[in-house]
């Protein structure tokens, strides 16, 4: 699918209708892109700069400019529609970079233009297209998990003609968003930029909720020919390398039980970060005569009205579950260790409006500069801000006078959000810097947290009992549903799947429960042929969407299997140099980053302080260093034979 409309005359009342709903900013971007006209980037067509989250659909223009825009930008579409060309279909990179310059009212740094630059084709194009290569379709590649990360892959890997199995423990594809059901469950990364970058969707709210989220990915993996390639309810157990074969044997286990061996020249591990739930064990805990699961096992069928109900913890799921069920029940306890940091959101649940969808299908350019927009502001944008400035005389508060502005205002809004309720106030403002925890958005947090019936505890659970759990205070709290939104086993990469390479050394001693380090976050030296998604230092701390950064995973793994085939090698293995020199360039940026600064305890560190889970990285550079591979980064072994198991 792509928003690439052809023109036609425009039934100029739909046409003005739908401008009225226009975001100004981007709308000024398709006039410049279809007249060339600079007019269009300069005052007093400048938006102003964008603030927070917000899409700015003004640009902060007064009602007579913004009038000025829409009337100007009616004759320059009937004239596109009547079938005068645009100007500029592609603009080259530094006309990209003035362009979102422009309308962010901030000058974006010039590096950012190829990368915008292939986004702005991909849109367009449909695909990551990749010429077949030659004998691929000889090389066999396992991939282990059909969510997001292995969906990129086996598209990719399929369009160039490699041989992919995927084996996935689920009976669907979707990973994170077929098992998640919690009630409120959806992203908290726009939906426009949490789409792939060549397969854009008419998405009804501007979050996706998980159901619809769940279709698209469907949608994709149908779409790119991935689905027909899935082994469903069939769950990897251990993939061991054989030397002498240059070959993977991977162990899987079907539904019916029944336990097989298959033989591969290469494996993707693609079992996501957060798939494994972690339920701290709690004394007494199986002794509850109510209902107690993890937040990513909801029951189907539970109907928590009228029900008392406990939910420990107040990460990311809580934060959607709490005012989702707020109303429902007949009481709520919510189980906080720390406050989170929690910024207002703009059209969270706000559906799209006819209007604008109506202008990303039928109007050019618009949805793209739509997306390259809102990835400017929740991707890099932030990053400089996140770094510890050593010179900064307040560490107690914030990491420097930037990140110390980002306190004050969610101070301020966390103030007019409790105003009247100091008890909350006080359990709610975090004492460590904004962004020490991946951000959060307040889609009803607040709100539900002063209902009467709703009670936040930051006492910590001491115990569980067939009525309900006891406080380290001693209180007894009665409850028929107990919710663990307790996170994921992070660290614990690809547990508990046995992995072991060339020495026989498994995956799990190397890495230990909480130390995996890999090149690029994707390949480790010992472990020829295999290669790791959304693995060590991968998670994406300060802003983003995952789903690009697993289309860049993606194709770095197909641009190997392709050097391997083309160069007829039967292993490639990375260097030790290569792995520990990118290891201590990780470990040092992240010393700099807000992620190690002193007092965070987050699931991104291990016991030593290391942060294991994040990119230290912009996007950018993420995107650059995996853009083109270098075998020189691998030792090689020529093919000891390309076909045959
Ligand atoms: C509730 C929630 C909300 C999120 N919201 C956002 C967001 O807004 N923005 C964002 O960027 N990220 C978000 N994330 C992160 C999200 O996990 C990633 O965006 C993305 O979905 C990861 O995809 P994945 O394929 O790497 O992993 P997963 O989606 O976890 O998929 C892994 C797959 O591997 C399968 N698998 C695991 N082990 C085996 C095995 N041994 N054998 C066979 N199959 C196996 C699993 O069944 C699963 O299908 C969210 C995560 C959660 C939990």
């Amino acid at each position: 699918m792509t928003f690439t409309p052809a023109p036609r005359p425009f039934d100029e009342a739909v046409l003005r209708d739908a401008l009225a709903t226009a975001n100004l900013p981007t709308l000024l971007m398709v006039m410049f892109q279809l007249t060339g006209d600079r007019t269009w980037l300069r005052e007093p067509y400048r938006p102003q700069r964008t603030r927070g989250m917000s899409d700015n659909d003004t640009g902060g223009f007064g009602p007579e400019v913004q009038a000025e825009i829409r009337d100007a930008a009616l004759r320059i579409l009937r004239a596109w529609g009547d079938g005068e060309p645009a100007a500029l279909p592609m603009p080259d990179e530094p006309t990209i970079i003035e362009m979102i310059s422009s309308c962010m009212g901030e000058e974006v740094p010039p590096e950012f233009g190829p990368m915008m630059a292939e986004d702005m084709r991909l849109g367009a194009g449909g695909g990551r297209t990749r010429a077949a290569v030659a004998g691929a379709a000889d090389f066999s590649v396992v991939i282990i998990g059909a969510g997001i990360s292995g969906i990129s892959a086996a598209a990719e890997l399929r369009a160039a003609g490699f041989g992919v199995t995927l084996f996935e423990k689920n009976p669907d594809v979707g990973g994170t968003w077929w098992e998640n059901r919690y009630p409120g469950c959806g992203v908290d990364t726009p939906s426009h930029v949490y789409s792939f970058s060549y397969f854009p969707r008419r998405w009804s709210t501007f979050y996706g909720k998980r159901a619809e989220v769940h279709e698209y990915v469907r949608e994709v993996a149908d779409a790119m020919g991935v689905v027909d390639l899935v082994r469903f309810e069939t769950e990897v157990l251990s993939a061991v390398y054989d030397a002498a074969a240059q070959r993977w044997r991977v162990t899987v286990r079907s539904a019916d039980g029944t336990v097989e061996e298959h033989v591969a020249n290469a494996v993707v591990s693609a079992v996501g970060q957060l798939n494994r739930p972690k339920v701290p064990r709690l004394p007494g805990a199986d002794t509850f005569g109510g209902t107690q699961f993890h937040s990513a096992r909801w029951p189907e069928d539970l109907d928590v009205t009228g029900r008392r109900v406990v939910v420990i913890g107040s990460g990311a799921s809580a934060m959607q579950i709490v005012p989702a069920v707020a109303d429902r029940v007949a009481h709520l306890t919510v189980f906080q260790r720390s406050p989170q940091w929690i910024a207002p959101s703009y059209n969270y649940s706000s559906p799209v409006p006819e209007g604008v969808h109506w202008l990303m299908e039928h109007v050019p350019f618009y949805h793209t500069w739509y997306r390259l927009r809102l990835s400017w502001l929740t991707n890099d944008r932030v990053h400089a801000s996140l770094k510890i400035d050593p010179e900064w005389p307040h560490p107690e508060r914030s990491v420097n006078v930037v990140n110390d502005g980002h306190r004050r205002a969610l101070t301020r809004y966390i103030v007019s959000q409790l105003e009247g309720r100091e008890d909350l106030l006080e359990k709610s403002l975090p004492d460590y810097p904004p962004f020490g925890k991946r951000m959060l958005l307040d889609n009803g947090w607040y709100a539900a947290l002063r209902k009467p019936h709703v009670d936040l505890v930051t006492d910590q659970v001491a115990s569980i009992d067939a009525t309900g759990v006891t406080t380290a205070a001693g209180e007894h709290v009665e409850a028929d549903v107990i919710v663990y939104a307790t996170g994921f086993e992070a660290k614990k990469m690809l547990f508990p799947l046995d992995i072991r390479g060339r020495s026989g050394v498994s995956i799990r001693e190397l890495w230990g429960d909480e130390d995996a380090r890999a090149y690029l976050g994707i390949t480790v030296p010992d472990y020829p042929n295999l290669f790791v998604m959304y693995g060590p230092n991968i998670n994406l701390g300060h802003g983003g969407s995952y789903m690009f950064f697993g289309e860049l995973q993606a194709r770095y793994i197909t641009d190997v299997c392709t050097a391997m085939v083309e160069g007829g090698l039967g292993a490639v293995e990375v260097r030790r140099d290569v792995h520990d020199d990118y290891n201590r360039r990780v470990d040092e940026a992240h010393s700099r980053m807000i992620w190690s600064h002193r007092g965070m305890d987050t699931w991104y560190r291990n016991a030593a302080g290391r942060v294991v889970t994040n990119s230290p990285w912009r996007v950018v550079d993420y995107w650059r260093m995996t853009r083109e591979t270098d075998l020189g980064d691998f030792a090689v072994e020529p093919a000891a034979s390309l076909t045959g198991n």
